[in-house]
């Protein structure tokens, strides 16, 4: 066999196996919904079932306007970066309006669970939940409406989290969830953001953000966002300002995905810290597009990453060494007579 394919077969076990983002997680992740994702059944039917299907963790995240939600989002997918992870926002599936409520479009509540356009966003989380892709439609908040020829394509996902202000309103969303979070920000803090964003961002004046505000958004807060609070698992106070509760939250997600099930299952496995330079590198590698020369050159950068780590665990006795400027150095030395094997799976 050509040298070439020997190390593309090696690179391929290598990215199947323990190696993060090539982590494969079959059978792990098939936590029912969060009623009893909690329980030790659940806890032990999360182990490695070889039967078991593969089924992404749905993760809602609700809480009143600009309380932090969609930064607290970007927080944990940035600490899950080992994973495959997919943000849906409920914002997408805000229904177009008809010419008549656009023309008098202040006189519109989209602080309402009518204004959304929840048959389709239920659709969307049910396919991805199958491991299909769907295309999320792209809202436009200055103009009131989803573009009508571009969409987003969301892929299948390890996990998939769904943020918006009423994502725990229906029942049947939130039977999709297996875990709900709330981020609870103060009432004055959310209107203060919420002034200088839509001003900002979404093409509002100050008057009308107020209006808006006393008119739509406090009364649909108290009436249907705040009630849905109940249903949360964890509530979040202060948003993305809580890095204690993030990290606690992110740790859960970790143990749900099987992360550490696999360090159980096989206690002297060692599974190498991903960043975003070996993301990027095993990123390369599966690009069909990639060049040849290109494949083998990262190929085998990932290849020595795992080497070098792997010579880390090995064996050794101190050793003193003297050095140029006369001093003792103490440090170690490999034991002797180490044998290194690699093996090559065709
Ligand atoms: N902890 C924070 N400190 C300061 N500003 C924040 C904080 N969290 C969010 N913001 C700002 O508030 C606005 C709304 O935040 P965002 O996360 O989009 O909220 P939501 O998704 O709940 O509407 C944004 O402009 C964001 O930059
Ligand atoms: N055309 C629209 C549609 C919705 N809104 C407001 O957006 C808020 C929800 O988004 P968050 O990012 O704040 O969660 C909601 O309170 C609506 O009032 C809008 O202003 N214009």
């Amino acid at each position: 066999m050509p040298e070439e394919t020997t190390t593309i077969d090696y690179v391929m076990e290598a990215a199947s196996g323990p190696h993060f983002s090539g982590l494969r997680l079959d059978g792990l992740l098939s936590s029912p919904p969060s009623a009893s994702s909690s329980s030790p059944a659940s806890a032990a039917s999360n182990r490695a079932d070889p039967n078991a299907t593969k089924q992404p963790f749905v993760i809602g995240v609700s809480g009143g306007t600009a309380s932090g939600k969609t930064t607290v989002c970007d927080m944990i997918i940035q600490q899950l970066h080992d994973h495959r992870v997919v943000l849906v926002n409920q914002d997408s599936f805000y229904r177009g309006l008809t010419p008549e409520e656009s023309e008098r479009v202040h006189e519109y509540n989209f602080d309402h669970p009518d204004a959304f356009d929840t048959e389709q966003l239920l659709e969307c989380v049910q396919k991805l939940k199958c491991g299909q892709s769907v295309q999320v439609p792209i809202y436009d908040f200055k103009i009131h409406r989803r573009s009508s020829d571009t969409f987003r394509q969301v892929n299948a996902s390890d996990v998939i989290i769904l943020e918006g202000i009423l994502v725990f309103h229906d029942q049947r969303v939130r039977n999709l969830m297996n875990m709900k979070i709330f981020v609870d920000t103060d009432a004055d803090v959310r209107l203060a953001r919420r002034i200088r964003r839509d001003t900002v961002e979404r093409g509002r004046d100050i008057n009308s953000v107020l209006e808006m505000y006393a008119k739509f958004v406090k009364p649909a807060f108290d009436d249907f966002v705040h009630p849905s609070k109940k249903y949360a698992d964890v509530i979040i106070p202060r948003g993305g300002d809580n890095h204690v509760a993030i990290d606690l939250i992110v740790q859960h997600i970790q143990t749900k995905l099987g992360q550490h099930d696999l360090c159980k299952i096989y206690p002297n496995m060692y599974v190498i810290q991903s960043t975003f330079q070996i993301r990027g590198m095993h990123t390369l590698i599966r690009d069909r597009e990639i060049s040849k020369h290109d494949f083998v050159f990262y190929s085998d950068r990932l290849i020595r990453l795992v080497v070098e780590h792997g010579l880390g665990h090995l064996p050794f006795t101190e050793k003193q060494v003297v050095t140029p400027t006369a001093s003792v150095y103490t440090g170690v030395d490999f034991c002797k007579k180490l044998c290194g094997v690699s093996i090559v799976r065709r």
